[in-house]
């Protein structure tokens, strides 16, 4: 695939440069710095599409003739929104929390065009194998739950932690790639098929 348009991706992460590399979307990558802090009783789905809206509008802001994108991902228990561990005393509590059970893993798409905003919201539930302390303990010494939402990265060692997931796996590594197709249409950009 490919498309007629070069993109900002403003995100940092180098999961979603990869998953957009995946659909042949062409982009540029400017991160995006913005206060991540929950507003008070602020719910998760409202939460992840303003942190999406923000790091984009952050960006366009200094390329207002640019199609931009930018994403958000948090995982959800109970109604808590739960971001990137604090450190890795952190972390361990965090999979303490997901094991045995089932999670949503919320992310939020927004893209800034023609001086207009369009946003996508994918929900999916993960359910997680009961983990050992020592299985706890050896995935966070590798380093791997440390920048990721809910100390996990389901793309890594992780993915023999998930039982079953209903939704998107693309979303849950932070990227829906059904929705990041939506959503460029709507700026313009028609993913268009490689003639390699
Ligand atoms: C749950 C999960 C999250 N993650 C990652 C995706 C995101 O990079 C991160 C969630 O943090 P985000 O705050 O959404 O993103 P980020 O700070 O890494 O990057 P930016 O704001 O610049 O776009 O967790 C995985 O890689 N795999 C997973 O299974």
């Amino acid at each position: 695939m490919g498309t007629n348009k070069s993109i900002i991706l403003a995100s940092g992460s180098p999961r979603r440069a990869e998953l957009l590399q995946q659909i042949g979307v062409e982009f540029e990558i400017v991160p995006a710095n913005i206060d991540e802090t929950p507003a008070p009783n602020e719910q998760a789905a409202d939460y992840v599409q303003r942190m999406a809206r923000e790091k984009a509008s952050a960006v366009a802001k200094e390329f207002p003739s640019q199609v931009v994108l930018a994403a958000d991902t948090s995982v959800i228990v109970d109604g808590e929104i739960w971001g990137k561990p604090l450190d890795r005393q952190h972390a361990k509590v965090m999979l303490a929390g997901l094991s045995g059970r089932s999670h949503q893993v919320l992310t939020a798409l927004a893209v800034f065009y023609d001086g207009d905003v369009a946003l996508e919201l994918n929900v999916t539930d993960v359910s997680f194998a009961t983990l050992t302390a020592e299985q706890i303990d050896s995935y966070v010494a590798s380093g791997d739950a440390d920048d990721k939402a809910g100390a996990y990265g389901i793309q890594g060692a992780a993915g023999c932690f998930v039982k079953h997931l209903n939704g998107s796996y693309s979303g849950v590594m932070g990227l829906p790639l059904y929705e990041t197709a939506v959503l460029l249409g709507k700026a313009g950009i028609m993913l268009e098929p490689a003639n390699e």
